[in-house]
């Protein structure tokens, strides 16, 4: 992938003529150019407030190009659209051009064209622009295109080119993180590969007729829904060197914003109302999060139309916006609103990226990868036959996608058998983030597995409000045994580096699929482990202490640093230290002669004499894993560093109704070997010993 400079989104205004009524009404027009350059198209707009307005105020706007009834959408397309299809199609670059405004402002007129007046939209020519360039290019590459078309209504994605008959049900789509982007993924979207302009536009209209559309009192024909019509154009050159490249078109026609008193909305149309009002608000708060220099956090999650943008407002994508005006004086407040919106995501800057590989690049890595995944393979069917005879496991289903490489974390204890019998079994995740499904087996050899929404082993986890998190550690907790089981995880925000901790809390009946809720602090308390505690989690467990304020023994969730104890009680937090509790309790602190300092961690050392596993921090607060041996003058000799991301454990709880133990890592731990067995020793005096095999190393643990 090759970077190209930031380059800032292009913003386009255009005014639509005066409709039916607003001539009957003889209305007055609110805007005006003020300046226009006619070479590269930047202007200067004026808008003028009503007579009905005690103060008559006059607004200046820059944009970049204004257009109104005097300029057919092929104007737009051949001054601004015309180069974005052609970086597209030719370049690798992904692309989108999304219309925003008020209801009945000409958004849809712009993307989709009118038939009656035979003015085509910018979809249908970019489409026909698409296919000439690719004619023109002399076949001498090979092109493949494919399209897709959806729409998010009530907050919901719909596949609009599933075949009629399908539910709405059966035609939803699920956002995903994206792992190799920062965009996200669509599952199951279906692109159709399409081989001339009729079938792509056929695929078009197709999906024209099963968007959602109503009548309101500003627009007859009026969207309900924010669609996504895209292209996706794939070439690849016939050298040697294979170079592949990729680029996205998006076209985005926005549901419009709309005020109950003037559509007249009611009932079903009223809730869809909202629900646009709401995500049309999500977007302006990503936009002013973006230009805000200050903002760290940009809150794209907080819609499902923020994240399906997420890539092409402050992303890698070449972005282009249009912002639809009515000229009447009666929409003044409106206008003026979309003018100020228009003006903010003007500041907004993307970094496009071409997308590109070479086949020949990618086959040599395919072929490393390969190899490397043959050893874990090898390795780990040795351990997965000594499980399924010992226990009977059912194999863990992931899904397809992260199949290759997810990691898998499996613990079992019996309570009825004298053996404590623990087998995890691990593999590389493919993912940036650390993940873990897991089955646990409790005491009374109750199953509870993690799913998702459909039954997937939870691969990211998400609360209720679609946010996802990065996994870190989790511990299970058995706040009140006769009614529910409590799982708690600890989260961290995806991609923020200074994100937040909190855990994910799920209740289940027994034997019921956990739901999971973001219970805990709903992003308002923030750790901010850089500013606050100066220190990263390295594990926490669940603890009975004491409350200062009631003196009544309380279950607190304690997480552990490299430097002290932070304790949360009852979802409240209570204090950043427990100074008289010390800390060699959980972790061992060795100092090396060159003044090194190593944290030892509880899952992680080794009873056998003198080897060692330890976490080194660095000055960024990266964990590095050491194998050490200790010699026989008790220093240190470092003979193996692995870079760790973080590392979580779990302690083993003292408590008879958690006879669970869990191992949790990132995944960057798990290629030091992906096998690890928890097996009853014979001897007495280390019954509670167990083993971990690390490359062939057995050390162990308690
Ligand atoms: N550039 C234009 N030239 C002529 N008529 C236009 C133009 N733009 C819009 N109109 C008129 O305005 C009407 C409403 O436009 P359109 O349906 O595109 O609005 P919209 O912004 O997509 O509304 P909604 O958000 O409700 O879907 C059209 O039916 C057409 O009559």
């Amino acid at each position: 992938m090759l970077s190209n400079k930031s380059e800032s989104v292009k913003v386009l205004i255009r005014c639509r003529p005066f409709n039916q009524t607003e001539i009957i009404n003889h209305s007055i027009k609110c805007i005006d150019i003020q300046q226009l350059d006619n070479k590269n198209r930047q202007c200067t707009i004026k808008l003028i407030s009503p007579k009905r307005y005690r103060r008559r105020i006059s607004r200046l706007f820059r944009f970049d190009s204004f257009y109104d009834e005097n300029h057919p959408t092929e104007h737009i397309f051949q001054d601004f659209i015309q180069s974005l299809v052609s970086d597209v199609t030719l370049n690798g670059y992904s692309g989108t051009v999304f219309a925003y405004g008020q209801t009945g402002s000409g958004k849809s007129w712009t993307m989709a064209g009118c038939q009656c007046q035979s003015e085509n939209g910018l979809i249908s020519i970019a489409i026909e622009n698409v296919f000439n360039l690719i004619h023109q290019s002399n076949y001498e590459h090979e092109f493949t295109i494919k399209c897709a078309y959806l729409e998010i209504y009530n907050e919901e994605l719909h596949d609009l080119l599933l075949p009629r008959n399908s539910s709405k049900l059966s035609s939803r789509l699920e956002l995903r993180e994206n792992p190799r982007s920062s965009g996200v993924h669509i599952t199951n979207l279906t692109w159709k590969n399409v081989y001339s302009i009729d079938e792509c536009l056929k695929f078009k209209r197709f999906g024209d007729l099963a968007r959602t559309m109503g009548s309101t009192q500003m627009n007859r024909d009026s969207s309900r829904s924010h669609t996504m019509f895209s292209l996706s154009i794939q070439y690849q050159n016939n050298s040697e060197t294979k170079l592949f490249r990729q680029g996205k078109l998006n076209f985005v026609d926005l549901a419009g914003s709309e005020r109950q008193i003037k559509t007249g909305a009611s009932g079903q149309q009223l809730l869809e109302s909202a629900k646009i009002n709401l995500s049309l608000s999500a977007l302006n708060k990503v936009i002013s999060s973006l230009v805000q220099t200050n903002t760290t956090h940009i809150p794209y999650r907080d819609s499902k139309l923020t994240r399906l943008l997420q890539d092409s407002i402050g992303g890698t994508t070449k972005t282009i916006m249009i912002a639809c005006i009515s000229p009447s004086e009666d929409n003044y407040d409106e206008t003026l609103c979309t003018l100020r919106y228009a003006s903010r995501t003007k500041n907004i800057r993307n970094t496009p990226i071409i997308n590109e590989n070479s086949s020949y690049v990618l086959l040599q890595q395919y072929a490393e990868e390969i190899q490397r995944l043959r050893a874990i393979i090898n390795s780990s069917n040795i351990h997965m036959h000594s499980l399924s005879r010992s226990v009977g496991l059912n194999e863990t289903k992931f899904d397809d996608q992260h199949s290759l490489k997810t990691i898998c974390d499996r613990q079992i204890s019996s309570e009825n058998s004298p053996a404590t019998m623990a087998k995890c079994q691990r593999s590389v995740s493919c993912q940036t983030m650390s993940i873990l499904t897991a089955t646990v087996i409790s005491s009374t050899q109750t199953t509870y597995d993690i799913h998702d929404k459909d039954s997937k082993q939870i691969i990211i986890l998400f609360d209720e409000n679609q946010q996802s998190y990065e996994f870190i550690a989790w511990h299970s907790c058995q706040l009140s045994p006769k009614s529910y089981q409590k799982l708690i995880i600890l989260v961290k925000e995806n991609k923020n580096e200074n994100s937040w901790l909190g855990t994910l809390i799920a209740n289940t009946n027994e034997k019921q699929s956990l739901i999971w809720k973001n219970h805990l602090y709903h992003r308002q308390h923030q750790l901010q482990l850089s500013k606050q505690t100066d220190s990263i989690i390295t594990h926490f467990a669940i603890e009975e202490t004491i409350d200062s304020r009631s003196s009544s023994p309380t279950l607190s969730l304690i997480l552990y640093t490299s430097s002290n104890y932070i304790i949360l009680n009852n979802n409240i937090f209570l204090s950043l230290s427990y100074k008289n509790l010390p800390i060699n309790n959980h972790f061992i602190t060795l100092k090396e002669q060159t003044g090194s300092i190593y944290y030892l961690s509880d899952m992680l050392y080794s009873l056998s004499k003198n080897e060692l596993l330890v976490f080194k921090l660095d000055q960024n607060y990266h964990y590095r894993l050491h194998h050490i041996i200790l010699n026989e003058k008790f220093s240190l000799e470092n003979n193996e560093q692995v870079d760790v991301e973080h590392c979580c454990c779990c302690l083993n709880s003292e408590n008879e109704a958690l006879k669970t133990k869990f191992i949790s890592s990132s995944h960057f731990l798990s290629f030091i070997n992906m096998s690890c067995e928890i097996e009853e020793e014979q001897e007495e005096n280390k019954a509670n010993m167990h083993l971990i095999n690390v490359d062939n190393n057995i050390l162990c643990f308690e």
